[in-house]
């Protein structure tokens, strides 16, 4: 099970909603992906009106649990005032912090983000940090009280995949709270090396919505997550240097 602040999952794989060509392929996928914590941009909704289009509303929301995120904040205090907004919509006390520092990459900006996740823990929020790679600040969030990092692959949107992975693995190995690898993922092999590598679980969006099939790649997203789970429950073999024969010289029962 993974647990954030109070609450229990049985799924690792969390789900963005943007981008989705149409809102059924949307509410399919999500199915398909048996997710229960989905993501959603607060600035893109419509969460106080009703007679505007709203980008979840053919989902049935009570089925999942939301984590609205701060995108767009350039800011810790734009991001702390979206926050609020969604608390006040009254959908969820959780928030995906992200305070985006660089255009270009959208890479996370290490300072505003670390403000804005101190101030939201300060108001009682469930805070899921998305960050960069850095094992440093991924440590000194832990230490100011976040209830899960969430670390990038590479870039939102870039489908690169595991660009890190041995500060990746610094960060899964020192943390005692939820590494939820997020962005940059592209495919089912993707995800399933971060849940090798001991990753709790795993953000994405792009990689479902712009798939030509997003709800077949839904599925294998949801079965990579999983595999990659039990790959790493059941422990990998050490990589050797040397060549090592399959078959026993003796036999395995004298
Ligand atoms: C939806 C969301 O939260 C994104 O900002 C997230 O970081 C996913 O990134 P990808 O689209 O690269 O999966």
């Amino acid at each position: 099970m993974l647990m954030i602040g109070e609450k229990s999952f049985h799924s690792r794989l969390m789900l963005g909603t943007g981008k989705y060509p149409t809102f059924q392929s949307q509410k399919k996928a999500v199915q398909v992906s048996e997710t229960e914590i989905l993501t959603f941009a607060v600035r893109r909704m419509n969460i106080f009106d009703e007679n505007e289009p709203n980008l979840l509303e053919e989902l049935d929301l009570q089925q999942y649990d939301l984590l609205p995120n701060t995108a767009g904040a350039k800011t810790a205090d734009e991001a702390v005032r979206i926050a609020r907004l969604a608390r006040a919509s009254g959908l969820c006390d959780m928030i995906k912090v992200e305070v985006i520092g660089c255009e270009k990459t959208l890479l996370p900006d290490p300072f505003e983000t670390m403000r804005a996740s101190v101030q939201l823990l300060e108001e009682g929020f469930t805070v899921l940090t998305y960050t960069s790679d850095d094992v440093v600040l991924a440590k000194r969030l832990e230490e100011a009280g976040v209830h899960a990092i969430m670390p990038g692959a590479s870039p939102i949107g870039s489908g690169q995949g595991i660009i890190n992975t041995m500060n990746l693995q610094f960060i899964i190995e020192q943390s005692d709270i939820p590494v939820i690898v997020d962005a940059g993922i592209g495919s089912p092999s993707d995800a399933a090396y971060a849940m090798e590598l001991g990753a709790d679980g795993v953000l994405l969006n792009t990689a479902v919505s712009g798939a030509k099939d997003p709800i077949r790649m839904a599925e294998a997203m949801k079965l990579a997550v999983q595999s990659g789970r039990l790959g790493y429950e059941a422990g990998r073999i050490p990589k050797r240097m040397d060549g090592m024969k399959s078959s026993p010289d003796t036999a395995m029962i004298e």
